[in-house]
């Protein structure tokens, strides 16, 4: 079958991964999530802690096992999948981890790292496109004689960079980065993020970029999705989201971003946790901690409607 050049590079459908506790109802931890990235997209998943994004990264890397669902990646369905062996199909797709210093191993030099990294995508000691680790830490903005060094010679920022050129290793179609830039320094943060989506548009790679900080999202994501308690609760481009939030937990998670002018970290307009996913709330999931709640959203789950929004204020 000849590929479909306009088929979106990533494409989820109706996603349910559940996590098993004995004596318990599964963790439904992605409760049916559909989404999808294109080639030189940046897409940016937000939400809380908890709300399941690393669940869903790992899933689209063939790192965790879908329970109900569709991946299909590149226009290949990624087969049901089994943990420790990643599906072939997923050769394209390389993950950057949220924290630098556990990824890389403090005894062997960076340059050996990538070198794995290399022989581990193509077999051979050379990249793909005949890169050396010295080019592809140039890539990242390090130097060449980086490749001599060891990690912990570096700082935070610096590793996830050495992270990212040995994810660069296997030439990537779509990088997915599960809270790249959580761990790292503040001045750090937005040159990582920039950095990643710089390398995946200039290279036609899609980048799924998973973070809790919307003003680092808000400068390098072409479209947000939004996600609340294992579903996406709002989706669109980056600067309608930010212009007109329109489901209530979008409109809290902005209100919460630090202002530029100082005024700083508005207090969070939400009341409690985010709910246990084992036991999720009737009807919609926000609906206990939403300001604007009515009669029925106790009852009836809204789905995503086509403007991109899941909430019953919405609903025709
Ligand atoms: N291995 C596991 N076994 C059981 N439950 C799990 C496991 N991993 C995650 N969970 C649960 O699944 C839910 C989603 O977790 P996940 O880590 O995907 O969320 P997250 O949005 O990425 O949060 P964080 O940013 O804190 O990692 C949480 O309730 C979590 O407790």
């Amino acid at each position: 079958m000849t590929p479909d050049p306009t088929a979106p590079l990533l494409s989820v459908d109706d996603l349910v991964v559940q996590y098993h506790r004995p004596g318990a109802s599964p963790t439904r931890a992605v409760a049916g999530v559909s989404l999808q990235v294109r080639a030189g997209e940046v897409v940016g998943l937000v939400g809380e802690s908890g709300c399941g994004k690393s669940t869903l990264a790992r899933a689209v890397c063939g790192l965790t096992p879908a329970a109900e669902g569709r991946i299909t990646y590149d226009g290949t369905q990624v087969r049901p999948l089994r943990v420790r062996r990643r599906d072939p199909a997923l050769t394209g797709v390389q993950m950057v981890f949220q924290d630098p210093y556990g990824s890389l191993n403090p005894r062997r030099r960076v340059g050996a790292q990538i070198a794995d990294g290399i022989r581990t995508a193509t077999g051979r000691g050379e990249a793909a496109d005949g890169a050396t680790p010295e080019d592809l830490l140039t890539r990242v903005g390090l130097s060449a004689e980086a490749a001599e060094r060891y990690p912990q010679e570096f700082s935070g920022g610096q590793r996830q960079r050495i992270a990212i050129a040995r994810a660069l290793a296997a030439r990537p179609r779509l990088l997915v980065g599960d809270e790249p830039i959580s761990a790292l320094d503040a001045s750090a943060q937005l040159q990582v993020a920039t950095l990643m989506r710089s390398l995946a548009v200039e290279s036609g790679a899609g980048l799924l970029f998973i973070s809790h900080d919307l003003s680092v999202v808000r400068l390098i994501a072409d479209r947000i999705a939004v996600m609340y308690l294992g579903r996406i609760v709002e989706t669109g481009p980056t600067a309608e989201v930010w212009a007109d939030p329109r489901h209530p937990y979008t409109r809290a998670l902005l209100a919460a971003v630090p202002k530029p002018d100082g005024a700083g970290v508005l207090p969070a307009e939400l009341p409690g946790d985010v709910p246990d996913p084992a036991e999720p709330p009737t009807g919609c999931r926000f609906h206990p901690r939403c300001p604007q709640a009515f009669d029925g959203c106790d009852r009836e789950e809204p789905q995503l409607i086509a403007g991109g929004v899941a909430c019953r204020l919405y609903a025709a």
